[in-house]
């Protein structure tokens, strides 16, 4: 079978079917997920913990009658997860904590008139609810992208939810994971069942002011609904099936950018990934070593059905390329480019930039230091990635000296006239009289 039928000349599309082209698979969540999720959400408002046990059973498979990990299921982690893999998580975290120290709030103070001060003072969010993804694969770096901005925020509480594996327990090394972002409420739950749990509190799932994480159309779309309910919680981002889009020219590496291309479709069914080139020859020789690596990956089917979805297109220019990938907004875009700083500066939409042969996008999924929970969709047009003030809240602060409101009232008694606003007037005309007397 071919493993990628969707190669296309740019230039031969007219505008309706580049805009049919740059469409995701998983763009229209189907009217029949939506009803779904509804129905989950009204089960957990309704019914807590017994609607999430009879969910579990039906999703997953398991009915815990606890939720939460205990400290015999994290320490039987602590001792089957390896060393090595330990030791890696550990290297990736000090990363990751190191990049996104630098991303934190600052507060600040502007005096804007004589007398009068403007600042910003920044809160840490209280209780924040973290999801794992674990359906087709346990993702323990998730965890940690998750949890180490959460800790830096300084949130007072942090719980986890990841899916229960058939056994009734978590994945280790996910467990492994949290206790290093020093989260010790973990709960085997998972979907829109764990959406739902984390949102509106259940007896035994304390209810959060914001949920984080990325998932299937299950758990974004309950994250959606959640996010508009009065009383559901704020959320991240649509942080959906994994996307990678890359450009490349005549010098790149062909075995390269079809293995970049390959590790963002062993994700799921619905992933996309998008080659754009202005070189025949290079876009031939991809799809040549996209046929030679599949077979030898244990994730290949899943693989296939996204190629299946996914495109390799030619474009005239190289300009042309990030004219199509800014209106595409990828989650990853990689510039497998002789110069690709050079060229940064053209990128207006996207959630991580890799430049270069030697930045696979994988280095950011796991421990170059970046944030991988990243908005996909073509939502990174307008969102960006995670990071610590993601978690943190900020709040502007004044405060006027009677010299301050002397210099600055006309300017809303004028503004209060205009809108008729009189109490509005009134409140500064009253002050104002007082700091004449
Ligand atoms: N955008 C990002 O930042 C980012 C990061 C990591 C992973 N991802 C994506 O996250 C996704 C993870 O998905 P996953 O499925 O592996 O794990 P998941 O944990 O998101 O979903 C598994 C859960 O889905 C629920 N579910 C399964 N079938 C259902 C059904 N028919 N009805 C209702 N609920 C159902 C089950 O309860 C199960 O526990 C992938 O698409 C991956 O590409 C995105
Ligand atoms: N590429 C995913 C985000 O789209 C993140 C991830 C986790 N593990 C491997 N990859
Ligand atoms: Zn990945």
């Amino acid at each position: 079978m071919n493993a990628w039928p969707n190669r296309i000349d740019w230039s031969a599309l007219d505008e309706a079917e580049r805009e049919r082209l740059l469409r995701r698979p998983a763009q229209a969540v189907s009217a029949q997920v939506q009803a779904d999720v509804a129905g989950i959400l009204d089960q957990v408002r309704a019914h807590g913990d017994a609607a999430l046990r009879a969910l579990s059973l039906r999703f997953d498979g398991v009915a815990p009658e606890d939720f939460a990990v205990g400290p015999e299921e994290f320490a039987e982690a602590e001792s089957v997860v390896p060393l090595e893999l330990r030791v890696a998580m550990i290297a990736a975290a000090q990363r990751i904590e190191a990049f996104h120290e630098d991303g934190m709030q600052a507060p600040y103070a502007v005096e804007t008139a004589p007398g009068v001060v403007c600042e910003r003072v920044v809160r840490a969010i209280g209780r924040v609810g973290l999801y794992v993804p674990a359906g087709s694969a346990p993702l323990p770096s998730t965890a940690l992208m998750l949890g180490v901005p959460a800790r830096l925020a300084g949130c007072r509480e942090a719980l986890l939810c990841t899916p229960p594996r058939r056994d009734g327990t978590a994945d280790p090394a996910v467990l492994v994971a949290a206790k290093l972002c020093g989260i010790s409420r973990v709960y085997k739950l998972g979907g829109a069942q764990a959406i739902a749990a984390m949102a509106f509190g259940t007896g035994s799932i304390a209810r959060c002011d914001k949920l984080f994480g990325p998932g299937n159309a299950f758990v974004t779309e309950a994250k959606r609904q959640v996010s508009m309910r009065a009383d559901g919680a704020a959320i991240d981002m649509p942080a959906g099936p994994s996307e990678v889009l890359v450009i490349a020219d005549a010098g790149a590496n062909a075995a390269f950018v079809a293995a970049d291309l390959l590790s963002q479709a062993e994700h799921g069914p619905d992933s996309q990934v998008v080659l754009l080139s202005d070189d025949a020859a290079l876009l031939d020789a991809v799809e040549a070593q996209l046929q030679a690596q599949l077979p030898h990956l244990p994730r290949n089917a899943i693989a296939r059905q996204a190629l299946a979805e996914s495109r390799l297109i030619r474009v005239d220019a190289l300009d042309t390329a990030f004219d199509i990938s800014n209106r595409y907004a990828p989650e990853h875009l990689i510039l497998a480019l002789r110069d690709p700083r050079a060229w940064l500066d053209r990128v207006q939409a996207a959630g991580s930039v890799f430049l270069g042969d030697w930045t696979p996008e994988a280095l950011g999924d796991y421990c170059s230091g970046t944030n991988h929970v990243l908005p996909t969709g073509g939502a990174a047009r307008a969102v960006s990635g995670l990071g610590v003030a993601s978690f943190q809240t900020t709040i502007s602060v004044q405060a006027a000296q009677p010299r301050g409101i002397a210099a600055i009232g006309p300017c809303a008694i004028v503004m209060a006239e205009a809108e008729g606003l009189d109490a509005h007037r009134n409140a500064v005309a009253m002050r104002l009289a007082e700091t004449a007397a």
